[in-house]
């Protein structure tokens, strides 16, 4: 990405912002901002592609041979590295491309917002080790779900009527489209109904709503810009990991298996810089056209890239596969005509 495209995005985001708080509650979609939108959420999905791939790679991978196989375990170690690489990225991006920005966000947003969205991201990332990574991907399908409550709840958010059945058309087709009946694996009348994996992802799926809640106050009351959002949730984040790490005593395993394993630092660090280009789009997509918008895109993008690879490797779709592919483009159809409010009449 060169640095004029980065400054335009960046210059465009505020124009949008300004743009958005005069006149309307629900973001305005004129021409220059659905080419935006594009650029976003190809962005999203190009990055968080291989993040993808990595992260399966990382916490499901086999570490050593044979008796000294080790798995691996180290979800805080994990996310306080991508963390760091977050902050790192969006300070250079500041100090080279927005230095003089104002920011009225006030901290304990902030704090509350690294905290949910740590919490959420710890809890997926540790469910891995309970469930598939399909299951994972199907059980955070619902996103946008929580993420469109909790702003109506706690960030005074408005919607039509439209972007509600828009929103479910859509979930329920991801879903539907993800769903496979796994007939040879029942549970046992001793297992519980909700595991811990369940459990784990419904914890993420909530806090993933109160992210994309107080990310919607900071949008709509500080105006808080993309750069100082990433900059600032991922500083609160790793000062709690750092606690976290020295509390548990995770860091010192994670030295020890890091030094029995090193490659596992590479594929680290190659995922967080993944998580940080990623990122730079997801916040720009939460400042200019909130954080319900950005959940469609992130949900949508896991769909794609699965429809994406069932095309090019010609793999034959079930009949569910297909109505659920179909219910998300009639959903992402109607959103785009029905889904906003052109203008606020007051
Ligand atoms: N609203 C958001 N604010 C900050 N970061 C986000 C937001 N949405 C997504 N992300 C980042 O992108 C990552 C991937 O998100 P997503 O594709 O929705 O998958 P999942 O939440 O299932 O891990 C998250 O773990 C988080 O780091």
């Amino acid at each position: 990405m060169s640095n004029i495209d980065v400054n335009q995005l960046a210059a465009s985001a505020k124009t949008v912002e300004i743009v958005d708080l005069k006149q309307t509650t629900i973001p305005i979609m004129g021409e220059g901002s659905t080419k935006k939108l594009l650029i976003c959420a190809a962005g999203i999905f190009f990055c968080y592609f291989y993040y993808g791939i990595l992260q399966e790679k990382i916490t499901k991978g086999k570490y050593g041979e044979g008796e000294q196989t080790e798995k691996f375990h180290y979800t805080l170690s994990l996310v306080f590295v991508q963390c760091v690489i977050n902050a790192l990225y969006a300070k250079i991006a500041m100090t080279i491309f927005t230095s003089k920005e104002r920011d009225s966000t006030p901290n304990y947003l902030y704090a509350i917002c690294s905290l949910t969205y740590l919490g959420a991201m710890l809890a997926s990332n540790h469910s891995l080790q309970h469930v598939s990574y399909p299951t994972q991907v199907l059980g955070k399908s619902i996103k946008p779900i929580p993420v469109m409550v909790l702003g109506v709840l706690f960030a005074r958010k408005r919607y039509p009527l439209a972007k509600y059945f828009c929103v479910l058309l859509i979930v329920m087709g991801v879903a539907m489209f993800m769903y496979k009946d796994k007939g040879s694996t029942k549970k046992t009348e001793d297992q519980p109904f909700i595991g811990v994996g369940e459990f784990l992802l419904l914890l993420s799926l909530t806090l993933d709503g109160l992210t994309g809640a107080s990310q919607d106050r900071m949008k709509s009351f500080h105006q808080t810009s993309a750069n100082n959002m990433m900059l600032h949730i991922n500083v609160f984040s790793v000062l709690w990991l750092a606690i976290g790490l020295l509390a548990t005593g995770e860091l010192f395993e994670f030295i020890g298996f890091a030094s029995r394993h090193p490659i596992v630092l590479f594929n680290m660090i190659s995922f967080s810089i993944a998580s940080a280009l990623g990122q730079m789009f997801i916040f720009i997509t939460v400042t200019t056209f909130g954080p319900l918008t950005c959940s469609i895109i992130t949900t949508t993008r896991k769909f794609f890239t699965i429809l994406a690879s069932v095309i090019i490797f010609q793999n034959p779709m079930s009949a569910q596969q297909w109505a659920g592919t179909s219910l998300v483009f009639v959903g992402l159809g109607l959103d785009s005509v029905y889904g906003k409010e052109k203008k606020n009449k007051s």
